[in-house]
């Protein structure tokens, strides 16, 4: 069964939002916080994660109707199909089931009328064993010695994952060295083979179509790379495996399906770091590290599951965002972790996010007159304070903010913590309440301007405020914290599309680009001028052809 297919603007509660937001939209935090109870009343506890929704611009009556809004748009029955793998990626025909990958009870998912848990404890036990092989130096390399590198060749969904989850665990690493290529320019396959030894490095081929352009161009590199050292072909083995869908390809490129861990079409790429996609995330923090990961994850799918909506952390943080997104007109997000830790947090997610609900198609085919998915972005903090914060404090935008911080840090030196989380606190305050006229005046008389100096710089130094954050403070980051931060944006996304009415499990939009690098391909191949395209794309190739040095 199909979802069903709501125009979310056509919905009464979106009228009476439309109609509560001209009466609110100008209220400020300040006065909202008069109600001492507002943080009781806007934070939900999740486990070891506290989340803190009050400083955003909403009182009761938007909670309401924003849940009015998930009721009308069928969000219960939309994520009971998801979970049970109906074909909800309807444009591909497909399941959508990264949750059964992480499904820890083992309760059977069904997928056109076939369980899928047994081939998923398959794999995962073939990740275990062939992980801690290699991690305990069983497996070795052509030459007899241990492995002591692993360079996982991938992009987008079979990269950004893996990457930003071997960051976020760095403390938890194993006596392995990781390393990720996925740019097709030369210089990022070139620059890591300098740091690897062909005898004790492992490649693993990760693409779930093994057909992308980069990641087979990068992996026949590596591979020719591998055999111009005292290697022989039948080494091959004990060197590379594949990650994929696609077993007929993995044999062509010529990995021995021994070596290859398999996954599944009802497996998104964005989605598919709890996949065999997460092998190197077990060689690089070890397998009961991934598994914790998983339990993580599964606390919040369960969450996302059973809790009632106005107590459901994804549900709450998805309607928040379209009350910024759709009404206010806030076109991006701020993803802002004060934990260096999770340094790739936000780009992990700007392919999560914008991939899944950029677009402009609804589900009924129809161009949507209603905008979607935000653009996410983020840094660090505090190394964000000092770089983009000014626009974000007094610019003509506005960015809502999602705050993340760990009580407790991983390497607690000093007072280095107290400092970075009073900046934590510090900020989402300020962005809330920023600063008025009487205080900026009182500061400048302390430092002695004559009133001529304050009349000037008032007007600079005064915050309006009223710039809207959620905060996340949880205990430690730990696996399985991490995993539960993870679903819970995955679920926030998969809200807002259904909300949207938008196929978020789709990306059609990254095949024209492909397309046309296809067919430019063989022009490159010669000096002939090209007249093909464009002006403008004629004249940037016979620019090139000019520029390139010749052989
Ligand atoms: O794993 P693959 O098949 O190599 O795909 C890599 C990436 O390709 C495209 O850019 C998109 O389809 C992404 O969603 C995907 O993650």
């Amino acid at each position: 069964m199909s979802l069903e297919k709501i125009n979310p603007t056509q919905t009464s509660a979106w009228r009476k939002l439309e109609k509560h937001y001209s009466e609110i939209h100008h209220h400020s935090l300040l006065q909202m916080f008069q109600d001492e109870n507002r943080f009781e009343k806007f934070h939900l506890k999740f486990n070891d994660i506290l989340f803190d929704y009050s400083k955003n611009r909403i009182n009761e009556e938007t909670k309401k109707l924003l849940l009015e809004l998930a009721e009308e748009c069928q969000l219960k029955d939309a994520i009971e199909k998801q979970f049970a793998g109906d074909l909800i990626n309807e444009t591909e025909g497909r399941a959508v089931l990264h949750t059964a990958l992480r499904n820890r009870d083992n309760q059977p998912v069904f997928v056109k009328g076939k369980d899928v848990m047994p081939e998923v404890n398959a794999v995962l036990e073939q990740m275990k064993v062939f992980s801690e092989k290699v991690i305990s130096g069983k497996w070795k390399g052509f030459s007899g010695k241990e492995i002591t590198d692993v360079v996982n060749i991938g992009i987008g969904g079979s990269d950004l994952g893996p990457v930003m989850v071997t960051e976020a665990l760095k403390h938890y690493q194993t006596r392995l060295n990781l390393h990720f290529v996925s740019n097709v320019d030369g210089t990022h396959i070139a620059e890591t083979l300098k740091k690897v030894n062909p005898e004790t490095t492992l490649f693993i081929i990760a693409s779930k179509t093994f057909t992308t352009q980069e990641t087979m161009t990068n992996a026949h590199t590596a591979r020719n790379w591998f055999l111009s050292s005292e290697a022989k072909e039948s080494d091959v083995a004990k060197h590379f495996v594949a990650l994929s869908t696609n077993q007929s390809e993995v044999e062509k490129f010529g990995i021995d399906t021994k070596n290859m861990f398999q996954f599944w079409d009802w497996v998104g790429g964005r989605y598919s770091l709890w996949s065999a996609i997460g092998l190197s995330i077990c060689l690089g923090v070890g397998y009961e590290n991934f598994e914790d990961l998983l339990e993580g994850a599964f606390a919040m799918d369960t969450h996302f599951k059973v809790a009632d909506f106005e107590e459901n952390i994804p549900v709450i943080l998805a309607l928040l965002g379209i009350w910024y997104n759709n009404f206010f007109g806030a076109e991006s997000i701020a993803i802002l972790p004060y934990e260096q830790y999770l340094s790739r947090f936000a780009a992990y997610f700007q392919q999560g996010d914008m991939e899944s609900n950029g677009k402009y198609v609804d589900r009924n085919g129809k161009v949507v007159n209603y905008q979607t998915g935000p653009i996410i972005w983020g840094e660090p903090g505090t190394n964000g304070q000092h770089a983009f914060y000014q626009l974000i404090h007094q610019g003509t935008k506005l960015i809502p903010c999602d705050f993340l911080a760990g009580a407790n840090s991983l390497n607690p030196i000093g007072d280095h913590q107290i400092k970075l989380l009073s900046n934590f606190f510090a900020q989402t305050e300020a962005l809330a309440f920023g600063k008025s006229e009487e205080i900026v005046v009182e500061e400048l008389k302390k430092a002695g301007k004559t009133e001529e100096e304050i009349e000037f710089l008032k007007p600079y130094k005064i915050f309006e405020g009223n710039r809207p954050s959620n905060s996340f403070i949880y205990k430690e980051l730990t696996p399985k914290t991490l995993g539960s931060l993870i679903a819970m944006y995955e679920h926030k996304i998969f809200v807002q599309g259904v909300i949207w009415n938008i196929f978020s499990y789709d990306q059609w939009g990254v095949e024209l680009g492909k397309q046309l690098a296809n067919q430019i391909l063989p022009e490159l191949e010669n000096e002939n001028q090209i007249e093909s395209h464009d002006s403008s794309t004629n004249g940037l190739i016979n620019a090139y052809k000019e520029m390139r040095h010749k052989n």
